[in-house]
Parts: C-alpha cells; sequence; structure tokens
C-alpha cells in the first residue's frame, strides 16, 4: 500500500533560523514532526570536538579485553544501565548484532523495602574506571548535559509548534531527571558469524522518553526510517548534522500526531569496518501519568494516520496508565538476564525466566 503525500526523504532543519527567522523554523518543524517523526538538526550548538573525544573513547573502551569489558556488565545493576555484549539485546524476539554501553546521569538511587520497585532503575551502575579508559565517565557526563540542553531547546520549539506554552512539557521532568545515552558499536557483517545477519537493532521505536537525538559517528550506511507506507528510507550521515527522532511519549500525548516513526539499524556491508553511534534519550519522570495534550482542533484530521510499521508496538497500551511498568517491561524484554536477576516477578508476567534465550 501507499500511503499518499508519504516522505521518502528525511527533513534538515537549521537552528540558525531561531536568529530572526522563527516563522520559518515552526513551519518547517510542524511539517517535520506531523509528517515525518525524523530530522536532522544542523548548527546544533554541541561541540564536534566533545562528539570527536567521545567518539574516540568509545573505540577505546571497545576495544579492551573482554574480561575488562565484563566488569562494567550489565548484569551488575537493577538499572539496566552498563555493558551489553553483542548478542545479549534483542528486538522482536530477535538477536541484536551490536555491542553498547548504555549510561546516564548518576542519581545512585538505593530502593529500600516498601520503595516503588521502579526506582531500581536508578541504581549505581558499573562505569569503566578510568584505569581502564582514561576519561570516559566525565566525557560522557559533559556529553549527557550538552545533549540535555539540546534537547529541552528542541520541547520548548516543539511545545510551540503544537501552539503551546513553551513549558508545556516541563510537567513531565522531574527537578533531578536521569536521562540516558549510549555508545554503539555495529561490526559489519564480515566480523560476525555467519548465521548472525545483519540485524543491528530490529525495527522499533523509541520507547515512552519524549525524544531521542543521535550522533551517527562513522559515514556509514545502515540507520534507515520506515516511511508510512512501510519502506525503508535511509538516514545516511550528514556531518555536523544530528538525527532527531520522536519517541513514543510524545507519540502518546499528541494522540499520533506526532508520529514515533520506525527505525532500524543494518550492519555494515562486508569490509567496511564497523559503525558507531551515540543516541540520547529524553527521559520523563514515572510518577506521573500521562494525560493527552489538549490541543488545537485544526490538528485533528492529522491525528489518525495510516502507518504501517514492522514494529510490535510492544506495551504501547500501558503508557498512559501505568507508564513506569511499560518501561520496566520493556527493559526486561531488551535484557531477559538483567529483568530476570532483578526484576523475577515482573519478569514472569511476561514470560521472563531463567530459562529465556537470546
Ligand atoms: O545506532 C543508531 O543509529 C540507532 C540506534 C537506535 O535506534 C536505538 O538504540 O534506539
Ligand atoms: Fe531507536
Amino acid at each position: 500500500m501507499t500511503v499518499e503525500n508519504d516522505f521518502d526523504s528525511l527533513p534538515i532543519i537549521d537552528l540558525e533560523l531561531l536568529n530572526g527567522k522563527q516563522e520559518l523554523l515552526l513551519e518547517q518543524l510542524q511539517h517535520a514532526l506531523f509528517h515525518v517523526g525524523f530530522f536532522y538538526v544542523k548548527n546544533h550548538g554541541i561541540p564536534q570536538e566533545l562528539f570527536d573525544r567521545a567518539t574516540r573513547l568509545a573505540i577505546d573502551f571497545f576495544d579492551l579485553p573482554q574480561e575488562i569489558k565484563d566488569k562494567s556488565d550489565k548484569i551488575h545493576s537493577s538499572s539496566f544501565l552498563g555493558y551489553s555484549k553483542q548478542g545479549f539485546e534483542t528486538t522482536r524476539g530477535r538477536k541484536d548484532n551490536r555491542e553498547q554501553f548504555d549510561l546516564g546521569n548518576e542519581l545512585n538511587i538505593e530502593v529500600k523495602p516498601g520503595m516503588p520497585e521502579y526506582l531500581g532503575l536508578y541504581s549505581p551502575f558499573p562505569w569503566p574506571s578510568d584505569e581502564d579508559v582514561f576519561g570516559f565517565k566525565d566525557t560522557f557526563s559533559e556529553l549527557l548535559d550538552q545533549y540535555n540542553i539540546l534537547a529541552h531547546r528542541l520541547t520548548r520549539m516543539i511545545a510551540q509548534s503544537l501552539e503551546l506554552p513553551s513549558d508545556a512539557f516541563d510537567q513531565y521532568f522531574e527537578p533531578n531527571q536521569q536521562n540516558r545515552s549510549k555508545v554503539i558499536k555495529y561490526p559489519a557483517v564480515d566480523e560476525l558469524d555467519e548465521n548472525d545477519g545483519n540485524q543491528g537493532v530490529g525495527p522499533h521505536k523509541d520507547i515512552a522518553g519524549l525524544l531521542t537525538l543521535l550522533y551517527q559517528a562513522n559515514d556509514l550506511p545502515g540507520l534507515q526510517v520506515q516511511n508510512h507506507s512501510g519502506e525503508w528510507i535511509d538516514a545516511t550521515p550528514i556531518p555536523g548534522t544530528l538525527v532527531v527522532n520522536i519517541a513514543t511519549g510524545l507519540e502518546t500525548l499528541t494522540s499520533g500526531l506526532m508520529p514515533a516513526t520506525t527505525h532500524r539499524v543494518l550492519n555494515p556491508p562486508p569490509g567496511m569496518g564497523p559503525r558507531y553511534s551515540i543516541p540520547f534519550f529524553l527521559s520523563v519522570r514515572l510518577d506521573k501519568p500521562f494525560e493527552v495534550l489538549d490541543l488545537p482542533k485544526k490538528f485533528d484530521s492529522l491525528k489518525s494516520k495510516v502507518v504501517i510499521s514492522d514494529s510490535d508496538g510492544q506495551f504501547k497500551d500501558l503508557f498512559l496508565n501505568k507508564l513506569s511498568l511499560a518501561m520496566m517491561y520493556n527493559r526486561i524484554r531488551s535484557h531477559p538476564d538483567v529483568g530476570y536477576k532483578y526484576y523475577p516477578k515482573l519478569a514472569k508476567e511476561i514470560g521472563v525466566d531463567e530459562n529465556t534465550k537470546f
């Protein structure tokens, strides 16, 4: 099926337009947000030097011997933050061929009996030590701060594009909000086992936060976005830009006016070497239920889009009423070993136990 006026490329939004051409910027943003859900931003304000430094440190980390990386394994923390070796994550029941380190600004919460279980997501996690990769934690903490500032600038613009006050989303952030980021390595196909296929990460929507920002660290293909007719469009890296995409949180709050667009990553073709990327996920507080925004009527006709998606929209129905549960289920499904170790009861509710295979 082909959807009318469907996108076949991704818009580029120049934040420089903020200086004097705000109306044009809002018009372009509305198109990108309402019809595509995925776009590039340029003149975003995060120094390239910081991304270069973070990328070098990420490569240094991934190049460490396995037993050193294993000291930071996710299995050591109930937060689902830390290192996952290749093949220890699944999307839609299939193994993803990627290695990654998930991180967040530290809250170091110790969960005591009687406290809500989801607070376990904010417990301490094992960073690589400075002896193993000097400056890893400091650099990624700096990047988290910069990403956070940019993400908040964007949420204010997004609120304006919905004709809402620019602080409309602030109610969904805690004063000490934990946001998450990660560094990912996707080996080229010839560096994988014969039967591994080329699923770097399978088709999915980013879960429950408001948006994702993404730095593609090298000039390699792989990231693809599914348009509304179900075709895959390449999100080819463009120097000096970041990719922005809507997560299910915004889709839910806007009743689908802003679609959380499905995307996937394919491992690089043989001989091309690994692809590295650094996404950032703007998260929301988990103790405040989402309430669908009261939007101008003129947007109503854009809400019920026909969208063909290979993502299975997991736990979508829970986002409105049981946000923290949806988040926990999602993490347990992605990392069943960690999920079963720290949250056995919740894990069993979604069919994950000690025998669940990757
Ligand atoms: O690595 C990428 O380019 C995208 C990663 C992604 O979609 C994710 O981790 O949610
Ligand atoms: Fe994603």
